[in-house]
């Protein structure tokens, strides 16, 4: 028998037999699948999958290798990768890293060789299935318990400061100054702020209105992260009382907390949103953008006297974005940063720094 045989154990008691990329111990994790068919660094150091054990959907990954620039956090947060092939000898133009390299630094548990539609098929079927990959062939039980910490696990324990000018010395005039709640931020979404001319300090995720206002931002950044909103019920007054008081923009996780905070529902997807070609349509320019996605939960509703429903996904109708009617804050279930992904939606952060600019117009209440 070959050596890295391993299996794949389900909750649906599906049991699916592959190949170890490298030797590790099991791991155990939520199933998902993402669509994409590029961005594979990208997809796996986006903490918002802490926890998951992700499927890639197109059949060969890391034919690009792996680079410091594309990392989307410190580290691959993911519980692990499946995929049907990996390419050991990746097109050298933009690589530093091969899968295998990237697999076994981080200790990230990768199978392959497996039919990862088939895999997807189930995935779609059940929705909501767990699963253990491990070498043990005759395993039965695998979590069924979700991890209501995932956040705490990827937020950073201490502040961040980045600047274009990482001294501070030189802020340009007028340079707005945007705190980012790290629920478990894309990298993306700094760069995208510091390119637009803003200066960002990353805050734990817990903060209080307190430390943000003692950091005078113009504006406040919700930012992407792993789990169930509800799980985080304890911050929803905090993130209330930070959205009436500064300009705000949600993103993914950080927009579903917006919504709970702000007497909104949120709900499970029948099996997530996870690739590059998401369509959503801007219900007031009738425009569809392809969009970057990666989200189990959704808003199921809103307050529509004081929320407009902004944008809807086109092949669901599931809510994708809302804005307060009064008050500076617009909040989006897809990803606006993109990487990976397209760019469409990029609009959006400019939107919000209209917002901080154009305080005067939607005053808070
Ligand atoms: N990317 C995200 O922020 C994901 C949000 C949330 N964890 C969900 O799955 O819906």
């Amino acid at each position: 028998m070959e050596e890295n045989i391993c299996y794949l154990h389900l909750s649906t008691g599906d049991r699916l037999q592959g190949k170890w990329l490298h030797q590790v111990e099991g791991t155990e994790g939520e199933m998902v699948f993402n669509t994409a068919m590029t961005g594979y660094q990208e997809v796996m150091t986006d903490p918002s999958y802490a926890g998951q054990i992700v499927t890639m959907t197109y059949p060969l990954i890391g034919n690009y290798g792996f680079n410091d620039i594309d990392q989307e956090s410190i580290r691959p947060f993911l519980s692990g990768l499946i995929i049907a092939h990996p390419c050991k000898a990746p097109d050298p133009s933009h690589s530093q890293y091969t899968l295998y390299e990237m697999a076994t630094k981080y200790n990230i548990p990768v199978m392959y060789d497996i039919d990862t539609r088939a895999l997807t098929t189930i995935i779609r079927k059940h929705g909501e299935v767990y699963g253990k990959m491990t070498t043990n062939k005759d395993e039965t039980t695998c979590i069924q318990v979700k991890d209501k910490n995932l956040v705490e696990k990827v937020s950073v324990t201490k502040r961040i400061f980045y600047s274009t000018d990482a001294n501070f010395n030189h802020l340009i005039p007028n340079e707005k100054h945007i705190v980012v709640l790290d629920f478990g931020y894309k990298h993306s979404i700094v760069k995208t702020l510091l390119e637009l001319g803003c200066h960002v300090t990353v805050l734990p995720y817990q903060s209080s209105i307190q430390t943000v206002k003692s950091l005078k931002p113009d504006g406040v950044v919700l930012s992407n992260g792993p789990g169930d909103p509800k799980d985080l019920d304890y911050l929803l007054e905090n993130i209330n009382q930070i959205t009436n008081y500064y300009p705000s923009l949600g993103i993914c996780l950080g927009h579903q907390l917006i919504a709970l905070a702000h007497g909104g529902k949120t709900d499970r997807l029948p099996f997530g949103h996870r690739g590059s070609n998401h369509p959503v349509k801007d219900l007031k320019t009738g425009k569809v953008w392809i969009t970057s996605q990666n989200h189990g939960y959704v808003i199921e509703s809103i307050d529509e006297k004081n929320w407009e429903i902004t944008h809807k996904n086109v092949n669901d109708q599931s809510i994708e974005g809302i804005a307060h009617r009064s008050k500076p804050i617009l909040s989006v279930q897809f990803h606006p940063e993109a990487h990976p992904g397209p760019a469409d939606a990029s609009s959006i952060f400019l939107n919000f720094i209209n917002l901080l600019t154009n305080k005067g117009e939607k005053q808070h209440a």
